[in-house]
């Protein structure tokens, strides 16, 4: 099938034929944005076959916390400290976003997260009716909330409470099972008490997620604490944002007992390594005791800011080297569990429906080249996924059944890059001139 005859975007019934599954040859049928069957079939009725001709099939990736306008202010402002970085670069360039450069941004980063083979993200920002155009467009999944800052004044916080709202009824009108609405209490030193008890009542009225920073940076804590008398995760707690449908980002500072507290209400933190590294947030996320208290672990890349990038192959790698090397265990995080964390635990926070190959998931899957220097030996291939390959492997993209990306072919690529370019340097201008 020629790239021409490839319906981009648009569900089909797909049958992928000698795809390589745990080394094994293999078939799969896709109907209804589902996965139908997987194992040899003799089935040849699909609107759609691709030859996988070996390549290697597995649940597309999925970016737990990201602020996916922010591609166009990678490399704007690095090697910085983070509350630095925040307000006298990031904020500032920020006051002049448009709705029009968050459409080019979101457009740009899901182009990269396609091409990497991410098929859903977790995003907070802002003009994210514009960031939910891009979405659609693009045909990713994505959970939706708008960056709520209230700065502990009552007007911001009317203004933010009427902005998620809007954003809700918006997605909502969309009628998109690809698109889903949270709430986005940025943290706990940009949101007053009474806008995180706001979106937590909001959480459980509606049944929709929350997503917020939590326990980045070490200062972060000692403010609490000082402030409140407690730590970051039991201050959120006490306030009804920790739930089954939260994804907390970061949580590197958390001690045990934070942990055991995620755990008990099962929310899922999504760890960015990267992020965390390059503003040497001082601390990686305690990945173990996570684990033993039962908490959800997750994949993010954050901003492109602060990465610079969006391809969570090199996320998972960065992920187990940033565990062994902080815990000076070479056996914590082996590849299989990376791969476990970049695909179907965050799947499973986001509420996908998919993240594992088999019938009555979500068809959200990618074809990965075998036929390159990063899987060359193969003796093993979660191996190579994590510790050699990064996202230019990825051949192939499907997303609740419809195609992506086909043979690294993307619709529109040539035309995202240029207007996002455009879009990036004008922003920058209006900055220097203000
Ligand atoms: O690492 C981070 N810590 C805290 N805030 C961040 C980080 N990266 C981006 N933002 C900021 O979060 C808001 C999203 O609504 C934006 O202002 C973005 O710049
Ligand atoms: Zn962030």
């Amino acid at each position: 099938m020629t790239d021409q005859e490839i319906p981009y975007n648009q569900r089909s019934s797909i049958l992928i034929r000698n795809a390589s599954l745990n080394g094994r040859k293999t078939d799969i049928r896709i109907e209804d944005g589902i996965i139908r069957s997987v194992g040899e079939t003799k089935e040849r009725d699909a609107e759609i076959t691709i030859d996988a001709a070996g390549d290697i099939v597995m649940p597309g990736l999925v970016n737990t916390h990201t602020h996916a306008a922010m591609s166009l202010l990678r490399g704007y402002a690095d090697d910085m400290v983070l509350f630095e970085w925040l307000s006298e670069k990031i904020w500032p360039l920020e006051a002049h976003l448009t709705g029009d450069d968050v459409y080019w941004g979101t457009r740009l980063a899901c182009l990269e997260m396609i091409r990497t083979g991410t098929i859903a993200f977790n995003d907070m920002y802002f003009f994210m009716d514009r960031a939910a155009d891009a979405v659609e467009e693009a045909g990713i999944r994505a959970c939706l909330s708008h960056g709520f800052i209230d700065l502990f004044t009552e007007e911001k916080r009317e203004a933010e409470m009427k902005a998620s709202v809007a954003l809700h009824k918006n997605i909502r009108a969309r009628n998109n099972p690809k698109l889903s609405f949270a709430l986005g209490p940025h943290a706990l030193y940009t949101v007053s008490p009474e806008g995180l008890r706001w979106c937590a009542e909001y959480s459980v009225e509606h049944d929709c997620g929350i997503h917020i920073h939590l326990s980045e940076t070490e200062q972060e804590v000692n403010d609490c604490i000082a402030t409140h008398g407690v730590r970051p995760a039991a201050y959120l707690d006490a306030h009804g944002i920790l739930t089954s449908r939260t994804v907390a980002a970061h949580c590197c500072w958390l001690d045990t007992d934070e942990c055991r507290l995620l755990g008990e209400r099962q929310t899922a933190a999504s760890h960015n390594p990267a992020s965390n590294m390059k503003l040497a947030g001082g601390r990686a996320i305690p990945y173990s005791d996570l684990r033993n208290a039962s908490a959800p672990v997750t994949l993010g890349t954050d901003g492109c800011a602060s990465n610079n990038n969006l391809d969570l192959f090199e996320e998972m790698k960065m992920a187990a080297l940033l565990q062994k090397f902080a815990t000076r265990d070479p056996t914590i995080l082996p590849a299989a569990e990376s791969l476990e964390i970049g695909t179907k635990n965050g799947a499973e926070a986001l509420r996908t429906g998919g993240g594992v190959i088999a019938p009555g998931y979500a068809a959200d899957i990618i074809l990965v080249d075998r036929d390159t220097i990063c899987q060359t030996p193969f003796h093993n291939g979660s191996s190579n996924l994590v510790y050699s390959c990064n996202g230019t492997v990825v051949k192939t993209v499907i997303c609740d059944g419809a195609i992506l990306m086909h043979d690294r072919h993307i619709p529109e690529e040539e035309a995202i890059l240029e207007r996002a370019g455009k879009a990036a340097s004008a922003l920058v201008a209006r900055r220097n001139v203000a």
